[in-house]
């Protein structure tokens, strides 16, 4: 089965058309003014249009307010609503029903610890991505950092929901990541970018080709 990928922080025309053409199944869009990929709701709306019927389109947000997610949802019509902050189970399962968009939350991993919350987590939400934890420094994001985890952590894991894997991922160790790993679908933000921010067409064909190329482990869970 092919292995799904995510491309995330688009925030170019060239970008998307990159990604669209390269058969991204996911085009993600930033909401976080401390992210040098925020986009205002406007801009996205005019590049997911490009998108819509193509590819599935999310939003990424950051703790959001009911408010701002509401404005998100009714202008973008996002297919997903990528959850990539401090969210409890809670907040997660109130999101998902104020907005009635299908969410993934994102849960920072560096340790087999830390994959314990997956079972809070499982009825609040409809997948999940791993990604690292980001960098102890006051510039570091969320995520988007570029910082890799042990991708050994996930192999074998089926947390009850599809899941992704992301962090430091890039057009020369994505194929190894999946292996490793055995996920079914991964993500990529600054591993396919020239510069913070700027994304690179040519870095997001080549991550989308290797992805495709490589031996997938395990039989991925489908769907939202
Ligand atoms: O990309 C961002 O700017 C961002 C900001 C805030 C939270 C998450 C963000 N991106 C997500 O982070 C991971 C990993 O990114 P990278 O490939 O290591 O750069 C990815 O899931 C992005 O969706």
């Amino acid at each position: 089965m092919a292995i799904e990928v995510k491309i995330c922080g688009l925030n170019t025309d060239e970008a998307v058309t990159a990604a669209l053409e390269a058969k991204a199944d996911f085009l993600g869009f930033v909401f976080y003014t401390r992210s040098p990929r925020h986009l205002p709701i406007a801009e996205a709306v005019r590049l997911a249009a490009a998108a819509r019927g193509r590819a599935r389109i999310v939003a990424l947000t950051v703790d959001a307010s009911d408010d701002f997610l509401s404005e998100i949802v009714d202008r973008l019509n996002p297919d997903l609503l990528q959850l990539h902050g401090r969210e409890t189970p809670a907040r997660a399962a109130e999101i998902r029903a104020l907005t009635g968009v299908p969410v993934m939350k994102a849960l920072a991993i560096s340790e087999a610890a830390d994959l314990a919350v997956v079972a809070d987590y499982v009825a609040s939400v409809d997948r999940f991505l791993f990604d690292a934890k980001p960098p102890r420094t006051p510039q570091a994001l969320p995520g988007g950092n570029g910082v890799a985890f042990d991708w050994r952590l996930l192999a074998g894991l089926d947390p009850g929901r599809p899941h992704m894997l992301s962090g430091g991922l890039d057009p020369s160790n994505v194929a190894r990541a999946i292996e490793i790993s055995g996920v079914g679908a991964v993500d990529v933000s600054s591993g396919v970018e020239k510069m913070p921010g700027e994304k690179d067409p040519d870095l997001i064909r080549a991550f989308v080709r290797n992805a495709r190329a490589a031996r997938a482990a395990s039989a991925p869970r489908r769907d939202p």
